[in-house]
């Protein structure tokens, strides 16, 4: 897992370790850290760092203290460096000294052209949208200069990844003793670029892990992999109540993402019967026994009724998503036994909330905490940065996979059924929905390979996910 910490969390921990250094050491290492990637970036672009136009956009805080380190680095390699203050009255005292030492200077304004900028402007003491001082100077970044970013791109908040107003659009982001969840979660996570993690010596084993970012070895230790004594059954039968007249292909496509998913059988209730056995005659058709469900996708409206059903089986894992997600009573889901993982987009979730499609978007990480709260249930936020928060509070869950192709009709639909059928097979909510985005995320990538690419494709393309994470 990639984990990240809260704002909180990391300054706990610097505060323990700086307790045990001499002042300035922690700054000292992560300025190195900084300048070191600095020069990297100037070498890759410009062949060397000497000569290199490097400016400094220098907030009031130690986030500015680190860039004017930095600085005093790249100058004593030969750049040019010039620091632009926030507010000239408030610069980090010794980190100036050392610039000025090194032959940088300071300028009121930015100058117009550079090969990099550092955004030192506000790190995790940043607060609210940026204040216009601060607009100001990263209005004024030269087009055409690398941007690197001081352990996160200004404007964007530490915790949450809510970027309200302007922020800094980084290609590299130098972020210090560990990953913050606004690195991780959209809006923030796409202004970061690539992210570079130097070690500053904290120590964060134990501490409470806020977001979690799954790698191929994670999800690989999750999927289950048939043994001597499996049967269709022991892997897990999938029922799946979707589709309707107006839109039968949501019940194909679901069931495709359950066949996909690894299920030993797919069960399917509903009035697509035809549509679906036309596709996959290997479908039972007709109620029976299932270890989860999956309902919702396509149903229409008028079917609550269907919903309900699914989740009175208590003992039964659930998956609602969808147009089952309609009127989902929270009473009903809180008193279930087995898990329930509910599976909304964006405008699904505002309109359980309550709140504007924007609002969530803007706010996805508020977002699912406050629905798996108030669901106590898993809640799997579809989107840019798809997301999963466990009912009873703790880590969530962010998908590294997945691209912007998959915003394509039906795409969720095929998470469900995946989704569902890591249910059946005995994974928790919080399992089985981070691993059913990680894989969907993959085949999503493998199907499009830059290009358009449709529901069916992803589908199709779950087996080559699949086998890349098990390799
Ligand atoms: N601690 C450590 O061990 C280490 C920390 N390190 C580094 O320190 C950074 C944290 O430094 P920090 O705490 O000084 O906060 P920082 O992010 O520089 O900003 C605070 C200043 O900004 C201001 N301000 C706030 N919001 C604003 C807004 N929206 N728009 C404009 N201004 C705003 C606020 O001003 P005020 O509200 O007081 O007017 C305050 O003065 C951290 O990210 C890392 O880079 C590393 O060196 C490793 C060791
Ligand atoms: N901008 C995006 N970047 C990456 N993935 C996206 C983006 N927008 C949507 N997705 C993914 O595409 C799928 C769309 O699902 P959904 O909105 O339910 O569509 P449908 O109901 O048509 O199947 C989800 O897996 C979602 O995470
Ligand atoms: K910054």
């Amino acid at each position: 897992m990639r984990t990240a910490y809260s704002v909180e969390t990391v300054r706990a921990a610097e505060r323990e370790l700086m307790a045990r250094l001499p002042e300035g050491a922690l700054m000292a290492r992560a300025a190195a850290g900084l300048a070191a990637v600095c020069a990297e970036l100037l070498a890759r672009g410009r062949g060397r760092v000497y000569g290199a136009r490097v400016v400094l956009l220098v907030g009031p805080g130690d986030n500015g203290g680190d860039a004017l380190y930095a600085g005093a680095r790249l100058a004593r390699r030969g750049a040019g460096v010039t620091a632009v203050p926030m507010d000239p009255e408030r610069m980090h005292p010794g980190g100036l000294a050392a610039l000025r030492a090194a032959g940088g200077r300071v300028a009121a304004s930015v100058p117009g052209r550079a090969d990099l900028v550092v955004d030192g402007l506000l790190g995790i003491g940043g607060r609210g949208g940026l204040r216009p001082a601060a607009a100001a100077l990263v209005e004024r970044i030269p087009a055409g200069a690398a941007v690197v970013a001081v352990d996160l791109p200004s404007g964007v908040d530490a915790d949450t990844g809510e970027v309200a107003g302007p922020a800094v659009t980084a290609d590299v982001t130098v972020t210090f003793g560990a990953y913050k969840p606004g690195l991780l979660t959209d809006p923030g996570a796409s202004r970061v670029g690539a992210v570079r993690l130097v070690d500053i010596g904290l120590d964060l084993d134990g501490a409470a892990v806020a977001l979690e970012a799954p790698q191929h070895a994670d999800v690989a230790a999750l999927l289950p992999v048939p043994t001597a004594s499996s049967d269709k059954y022991r892997r897990g039968v999938v029922g799946v109540v979707a589709g309707s007249e107006q839109y039968p292909g949501a019940a194909v496509l679901a069931v495709a993402g359950a066949l996909r998913g690894g299920a030993g059988a797919v069960r399917y209730v509903g009035p697509a019967a035809d549509a679906v056995l036309a596709r996959f005659p290997e479908v039972l058709v007709g109620r029976g026994r299932v270890q989860a469900w999956v309902v919702g996708p396509g149903l229409g409206s008028g079917r609550e009724a269907e919903v309900g059903r699914a989740l009175a089986d208590t003992d039964v894992p659930v998956l609602v998503d969808a147009d089952g997600l309609r009127g989902l009573d929270a009473g009903v889901v809180r008193g279930r036994r087995a898990a329930t993982l509910l599976t909304p987009h964006a405008g699904e979730a505002a309109a359980l909330l309550g709140v504007a499609r924007e609002t969530v978007e803007a706010g996805r990480l508020a977002a699912v905490r406050e629905l798996a709260g108030r669901y106590g249930a898993a809640v799997l936020l579809k989107g840019s940065t798809t997301l999963v928060a466990p009912g009873g509070g703790g880590a969530v869950r962010v998908n590294p996979t997945g691209t912007p192709w998959l915003a394509t009709a039906g795409s969720g639909d095929v998470l469900s059924g995946l989704a569902g059928a890591l249910l059946a097979a005995g994974l928790g909510g919080v399992d089985a929905g981070s691993a059913a985005a990680y894989l969907h995320g993959l085949a999503g990538r493998f199907a499009a390979g830059g290009a358009p690419v449709v529901a069916q494709e992803v589908a199709a393309a779950l087996p080559r996910a699949w086998r890349s994470v098990r390799d």
